[in-house]
């Protein structure tokens, strides 16, 4: 690309040397650049992006941005304030804004943005469109999934991979919103048609701070939709959270409401549920429908009217969204049963804060014939504040195994005593290690007994130190209940 038309939005404080007459590739890590690279220095948790500028030149930067001025030979040296927000600049002006060519559909909130998110990409597939995904699964193209490291990507690589949804012919892309990437700027120039909110509880304080900054953080994607009314753009709220009635002032745009509880546009009623499915009755301006689907859980009635409320919002007829809906399997790793010859049953499931682990219990509440056993863990070096409340959640299961959930460099006790703190109950082992613990889990259970594996969810590792070791509750659960009942 032109580099002087590149960086014509870009302001800076000074150019060093010459400006290269074109841009080949953009990338912010020294490892990927090659011959006609532009590098751009990034001040990181963990190292500073400058310091590997000399070695992008060798490499082959021809300019480099930086918040410094810098003498690397004869390469070019951009000059400007804060490269972070520059970034979110040169990505979009260089990908071409493709998310402008694509029905972009964001989803933000604590819990439910994978399940949501992964809903609407099914659903999406189901309606016969070509649709992408990202989020904290990866990045799925049309069903073909590529590993990414966040749940909201950098900027450069969630425009990256816009472009490359819109290159693939794909008319729709869903997006999990993260309150990080919003704060961050990883979403810088991405236009959204439609902006869902699910739901905002405790989670991330190590981060925002306070539950009103984290509230602020998620209300950018609203009020990111802009101000240009001439272009269809829509919010979907959830009407059972206080947070909505702050997120609807804070856009002009159409807000659609759905909700379980409170008055909504859309709502669902009549709920029931075994442990193959869910049956509900929808009721919104168009009448009066019959909704089944294969997903458990009051909290995925709620996640599936976000989705339902959204597609109607995009246009689609809500026969068309429904059936669509009845047909999708669960999201991998979301109240997921293990699928096993054997007397009891195993949900692997997500629940990393208090109000999932709340919500992953109520699920089976329903059609509960023995005892819960209920497993979880948390993060090392993240959110203290939420573990005391999430062993207090856990303590409405008749069994809990307090364990770890990517322990990094914390020391197993140190999470296993803060967990503890907050049991109502006497009914719990502390088990540091995640495989014994998920053994002695499957070791406690008998015939009628339903165990929910929380917090690992599709993940197959767990992060030790900045290691991630090969690990996997399903596996262990389904080796541990076959040596056991059968
Ligand atoms: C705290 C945090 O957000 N960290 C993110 C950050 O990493 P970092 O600041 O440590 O980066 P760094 O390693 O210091 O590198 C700084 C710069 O130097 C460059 N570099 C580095 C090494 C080198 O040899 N050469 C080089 O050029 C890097 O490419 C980078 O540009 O930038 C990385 C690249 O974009 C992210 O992957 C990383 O997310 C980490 C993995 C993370 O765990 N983030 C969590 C807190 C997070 O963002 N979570 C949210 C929400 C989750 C949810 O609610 O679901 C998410 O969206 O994922
Ligand atoms: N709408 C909801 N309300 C409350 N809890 C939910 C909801 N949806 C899902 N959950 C619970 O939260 C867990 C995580 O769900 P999901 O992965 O969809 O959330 P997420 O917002 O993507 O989380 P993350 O922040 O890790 O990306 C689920 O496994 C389930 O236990
Ligand atoms: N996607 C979430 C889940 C992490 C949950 C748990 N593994 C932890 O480390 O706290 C995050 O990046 O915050
Ligand atoms: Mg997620």
């Amino acid at each position: 690309m032109n580099t002087q038309q590149l960086i014509e939005n870009v302001p800076f404080n000074r150019l060093i040397g010459t400006l290269p007459e074109t841009i080949e590739h953009i990338t912010m890590d020294s490892r990927e650049v090659r011959k006609g690279s532009l590098f751009i220095c990034i001040k990181g948790y963990t190292v500073d992006g400058h310091d590997f500028a000399a070695q992008a030149a060798v490499q082959g930067a021809v300019l480099i941005v930086s918040e410094q001025p810098l003498e690397i030979g004869n390469t070019a040296i951009l000059v400007v304030e804060d490269t972070d927000r520059v970034l979110g600049l040169l990505a979009a002006k260089f990908y071409g804004y493709p998310s402008k060519d694509l029905q972009m559909i964001g989803v933000t909130g604590t819990n439910g943005k994978t399940s949501v998110s992964g809903m609407l990409h099914s659903m999406l597939m189901e309606l016969g469109k070509s649709s992408a995904l990202t989020g904290t699964i990866g990045f799925n193209l049309n069903g073909e999934l590529h590993q990414s490291s966040n749940t909201t990507s950098d900027a450069l690589t969630t425009q990256r991979m816009i472009a490359q949804a819109k290159e693939t012919g794909c008319s729709h892309m869903t997006m999990e919103v993260s309150s990080h990437g919003l704060i961050l700027g990883r979403l810088a120039g991405v236009e959204f048609n439609t902006a869902i909110f699910t739901n905002l509880t405790h989670d991330h304080l190590d981060f925002h701070g306070t539950m009103e900054e984290y509230g602020h953080a998620k209300g950018l994607l609203f009020s990111q939709l802009g101000q240009n009314l001439q272009e269809k753009k829509q919010a979907v709220l959830n009407a059972d959270d206080p947070w909505s009635k702050q997120y609807a002032d804070m856009t002009p745009h159409p807000v659609y409401t759905y909700g379980i509880k409170e008055d909504a546009q859309f709502k669902a009623a009549g709920i029931h549920m075994d442990n193959h499915g869910t049956t509900f009755t929808l009721n919104c301006p168009e009448g009066e429908f019959a909704v089944s689907m294969k997903l458990l859980g009051h909290f995925n009635v709620s996640n599936a009217l976000a989705a339902i409320t959204a597609l109607y919002a995009e246009g689609f007829t809500l026969e068309d969204v429904l059936a669509a809906l009845s047909r999708i399997a669960p999201v991998e790793g979301r109240m997921q049963k293990v699928e096993l010859d054997a007397p009891i049953s195993i949900f692997i499931d997500y629940a990393h804060t208090p109000d999932a682990i709340e919500k992953a219990i109520d699920a089976v509440a329903d059609f509960k014939t023995n005892r819960i056993i209920f497993l979880v863990g948390t993060g090392g070096n993240r959110d203290k504040t939420k573990r005391p409340i999430m062993a207090e959640k856990a303590s409405v299961a008749d069994y809990v195994v307090l364990t770890t959930d990517d322990p990094r460099y914390e020391e197993y006790d140190s999470i296993l005593n803060d967990l503890q703190t907050g049991m109502a109950h006497d009914n719990f082992a502390c088990i540091g290690d995640r495989g014994e613990a998920v053994k002695h889990a499957v070791a406690q259970a008998e015939p009628g007994d339903i165990i929910i594996l929380a917090g690992k969810g599709h993940e197959d590792y767990q992060i030790i130190g900045s290691t991630k070791y090969p690990h996997s509750d399903k596996e262990i659960a389904i080796k541990e209940t076959l040596k056991k009942f059968c």
